[in-house]
Parts: structure tokens; sequence; C-alpha cells
């Protein structure tokens, strides 16, 4: 049983495990307002669609918990600017726009005095990190029907973190992982490093040490050889945010392993909770693609990797169309990407 969180509430804050330190040290990150709540989002000290929604809405507490006025309209007003510094920290993750709204919107619907709307936002990121663990397990018993069917045990290619340390626990991707290696139908997990922040590298082979998972490590480029040499049974992968006709942003280098896994007949998978489903987005060209720091491409550790004069793009993440995609697991079923629509209603909010 995974027992990796990301984010947990102890003694009135947040402690935060510094993803950026994985995995040479395990530190936390003692958290008690929400600009830093902000700043471990943006500099990536807690990352992962679902994890930074769950930060966020501790985030949105911490701000509240700080607003100094038992007027209800001026605390609204104040818990209004909280949210809108919290919003600005990433782009592309929908749970983290999701989880603001559902505070905001717990906040509006409570009556009652200040210090007790502020209790009734604690509850309620606390419910949304509840929510995330068990939403993960069922993404994880869910995926069991749709393993190739093959007596000998799988080999799971996965891209990125999309682990007990991107969620509330428990992981998406990995949580697939997680389930298959409960049933005794994984053999190994290959990993790709996922350059340029190596979250592959750094925190899903990490992820698999603990729990003892066997694990393979493998530059971003020999994904194709692995496919060409039938060594891979199945890619499963994380998101960042899909849209209504089931087109998936995540991490950047998604896309290529999903033209190749089509090339190569290897099924690819997508793993995520409803919320991480924009249904206001009819297709992915509309989503919102984070561009990050190029010193995350041209150096590693203090080591400078380009030569001066070069230019520099770096996209964190890209879409890959539905048609590539051959299954989207949730917590509620797994559905072709065409039949994503059909799930909306069962979305408890958004
Ligand atoms: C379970 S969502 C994980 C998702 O988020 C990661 O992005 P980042 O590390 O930049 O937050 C990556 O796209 C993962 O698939």
């Amino acid at each position: 049983m995974n027992t990796i969180y990301p984010v947990v509430w102890s003694n009135n804050k947040v402690l935060l495990i510094d993803q950026t330190a994985l995995p040479s040290r395990y530190t936390l990150v003692e958290i008690s307002r929400y600009e830093d709540m902000a700043k471990a989002i943006k500099t990536m000290i807690v990352r992962g669609a679902p994890a930074i929604g769950v930060a966020a809405a501790y985030g949105m507490y911490l701000g509240a918990r700080d607003i100094q006025t038992k007027e209800r309209e001026i605390f609204l007003k104040q818990l209004e600017k909280v949210a809108e510094i919290l919003r600005q920290t990433r782009p592309t993750a929908v749970n983290l726009f999701w989880a603001i709204s559902r505070m905001l919107k717990t906040a509006y619907e409570s009556i009652g005095t200040v210090e007790e709307i502020k209790q009734i936002l604690l509850q309620t990121a606390q419910q949304i990190q509840e929510e995330d663990v068990k939403t993960c397990q069922a993404i994880g018993q869910n995926s069991l029907s749709i393993l190739p069917k093959k007596t000998e045990k799988l080999t799971i290619l996965t891209h990125c973190n999309a682990g007990a340390l991107a969620t509330a626990g428990y992981g998406t991707a990995l949580g697939v992982i997680r389930a298959a290696w409960t049933e005794g139908r994984l053999k190994r997990v290959f990993a790709d490093e996922t350059r340029p922040r190596l979250q592959g590298a750094k925190l899903t082979a990490w992820e698999c040490v603990q729990e003892k998972i066997p694990v393979t490590v493998i530059s971003d480029n020999m994904a194709a050889h692995c496919m060409q040499k039938r060594l891979i049974d199945m890619v499963v992968v994380g998101a960042d945010r899909i849209a209504a006709n089931g087109d998936t942003a995540n991490k950047i280098g998604t896309y290529g392993l999903a033209v190749i896994a089509k090339m190569h007949n290897v099924p690819f998978y997508v793993a995520a909770p409803l919320s991480t489903v924009d249904f206001n987005l009819e297709t992915g060209d509309l989503i919102p693609i984070e561009e990050r720091d190029p010193s995350e491409l041209y150096q590693i550790g203090t080591t400078i990797i380009y030569p001066d004069g070069v230019d520099y793009y770096n996209p964190a993440f890209d879409v890959t169309p539905a048609h590539l995609i051959t299954g989207i697991i949730t917590e509620q079923k797994t559905v072709k990407p065409e039949e994503l629509i059909t799930l909306k209603s069962d979305l408890s909010y958004h």
C-alpha cells in the first residue's frame, strides 16, 4: 500500500515533500502562508496536476486564515485576491483551477461567521485531498480489466511522474502500475527519464524503488527502440488537462510516445481523474501550454550544456490527439476518448 503523501496538513501548517530535492534528499518544506504555497507550486516543489490542486486548496485556506476581518463581503473580496495569486502559478493543469473554484464556491455558499467559513474551507481542502486518494485507487482498480491479456507478467512504460508524488497519494499512471503489481500482473516498469526536468528518472524511479517494483530507467530517445524490440506491453501516462473530445495535455514528450506506440500497436492509455477533464474545452488545441524557464534546458545541476548564442524553446507539455489514445482510465470506468463526454454528468464537482 502506497504511503507517499506529497502534501500533508500537520500542526496548523502544510508539509510538502520537496520534489526538487528527490531522489538525493527527502526533505519537507513547511508552508504557512498562501504566498509561499504559490511559490512552491510555481517552482515545482509540489507538482503534478492533482497534487497542485490539493496544494492550491490548502493555499486558499492559508490565505483565508490570514484575512483579518469579521465582515463577510470584505473577507470574500480578499479571498478572491488569494485565488488570483494561486491561479497565476501554472496554466495547464486544470485541477489547480478546479480546486480554487471549489474553495471559492464553498466560501460563497457557506453561511455563518467569517471564522466559521474559514473552518469550512479547511475541511473542504482536506476533503479534496481525501477524495483524490480514493479516486486514484479507483483508477488503479478500473485499470485491471484493460491490462493486456497475456499469461506472462507485463512490462509497462510510463512517462514523467504521475505517481503518488503527483497526486494526493497512490497516483494515476502509477496507480495503474501499483494495482497491476499488487495483482501480480506486473513484471517491470520502464520509466522515461523525461527531459528536461527528469521527473521519470528522479521521481517515478524513486517511487518504484521505495516499493521494490522493478524499474528500468531509459532516456526518452530509447522508447522507440524498446517498442521496436517488443519490450513494452503497454504505455500508461497521466494528464494535466483533457479536452472534452479526449485530446490530452501531458508532459512534453507524451505526444511522441503516443505516435511511437501507435506505430508499434502498443496500447496507449491515459490515467486521470474526471477532475482533470475540462469539459468546457472542445478540443486540445485550446489547452494553454506552460512555457518554463530555459535554464531547465541548458543547465543540469551547475553544468551548462548549451553553447552561447543558441535560442530556446521550453514548452512543459504537449497535446496527444484522441485518435492516438487507446483509452482513458478514470475513477468511474475506462472509456474510449470519444466516449469521455458520457461521463460529464458523473463529475461530482466542476
Ligand atoms: C497525475 S498528473 C501528473 C502530470 O503532471 C506532470 O507535470 P509536472 O511535473 O510539470 O507538474 C506530468 O505532466 C504528469 O503526467
